[in-house]
């Protein structure tokens, strides 16, 4: 019996998502092992284009590490293993095969804890942006600065774009960080929580900021901070264990869930 059905969970949920929404990430059957741990335990989900999916859950339930298998991050350590489909595009960027430059290009990600390059504000956006593409001084200016005005940054730090980037509030850092990922132009914006660090003025503008990127990027959220979850995602996965218990539109998840585990943790029972 595994440790979900022994703690009465069930299983695997079917992924349910609005019929006319396009999906940008299938995840099938995928299995993660930490040096043979079991850390995820058969995910299945469709996450929507260009739409908000929050990831809750328990600490330890697996929520990093699935957010982290979207971009292959465990690939540099030995002794990790994924198994299952991760199917972007209609291409399993978990096939050996699969680019990695490719992958980076095309999904960006923020930790939780902002870590500015140790170099000025225009340089910590144009150093990504340098190792793939060769760009004009006048054209990367337009780079940079559309970046920064779509971190909605621009405004405060534009006469200091020569400055260090570590003079900024911690809550601008994590703008900044966010600028640096949306400078490459990635189709899908990885955000392992991004505002655990940060005060409620800082976290009120960064879940602003996600509500106004999910126009141009489809963005997955890890978050602790289920108001967080309810205000700034319209999907929203609740793991337990390792498990994809239950997954559905935010509104549902918080209104009327239709597990109980679900219903225990959003109402504060347990986790
Ligand atoms: N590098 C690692 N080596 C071994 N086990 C790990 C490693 N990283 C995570 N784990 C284990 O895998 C499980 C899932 O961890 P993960 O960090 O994904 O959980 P989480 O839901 O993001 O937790 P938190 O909310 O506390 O960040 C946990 O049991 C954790 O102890």
């Amino acid at each position: 019996m595994t440790e979900s059905a022994a703690a009465g969970l069930h299983p695997q949920p079917s992924a349910s998502q609005a019929p006319d929404v396009p999906t940008k990430i299938q995840v099938n059957d995928l299995h993660f092992y930490y040096n043979g741990f079991h850390a995820l335990k058969g995910i299945s989900m469709a996450i929507p284009e260009k739409k908000v999916t929050a990831i809750i859950g328990p600490s330890g339930c697996g929520k990093s590490t699935l957010l982290r298998i979207f971009n292959r991050i465990y690939a540099i350590y030995p002794k990790l293993e994924a198994r299952g489909e991760v199917i972007l595009d209609g291409e399993n960027v978990l096939a050996p095969g699969y680019s990695m430059n490719r992958l980076r290009s095309k999904v960006g990600m923020v930790f939780q804890k902002p870590v500015p390059f140790p170099m000025t504000i225009f340089e910590n956006v144009a150093y990504g942006i340098r190792h793939h593409e060769k760009l004009s001084r006048a054209d990367m200016d337009v780079r940079v600065e559309k970046a920064l005005r779509d971190a909605a940054l621009w405004d405060e730090v534009k006469d200091k774009l020569k400055q260090n980037a570590l003079g900024l509030s911690g809550g601008q850092q994590q703008r900044l960080c966010i600028a640096r990922a949306i400078a490459l132009r990635p189709e899908v914006l990885l955000l392992d929580e991004p505002t655990s660090a940060l005060d409620p003025i800082a976290t009120g503008r960064i879940e602003q900021l996600v509500e106004e990127l999910k126009s141009q990027f489809t963005i997955v959220i890890v978050t602790h901070n289920m108001q967080q979850a309810a205000r700034c995602s319209d999907q929203t996965a609740f793991m337990y264990m390792g498990e994809l218990i239950e997954y559905d539109g935010t509104e549902r998840i918080f209104t009327k869930p239709g597990k109980k585990q679900t219903e225990d943790y959003i109402t504060g029972r347990f986790g």
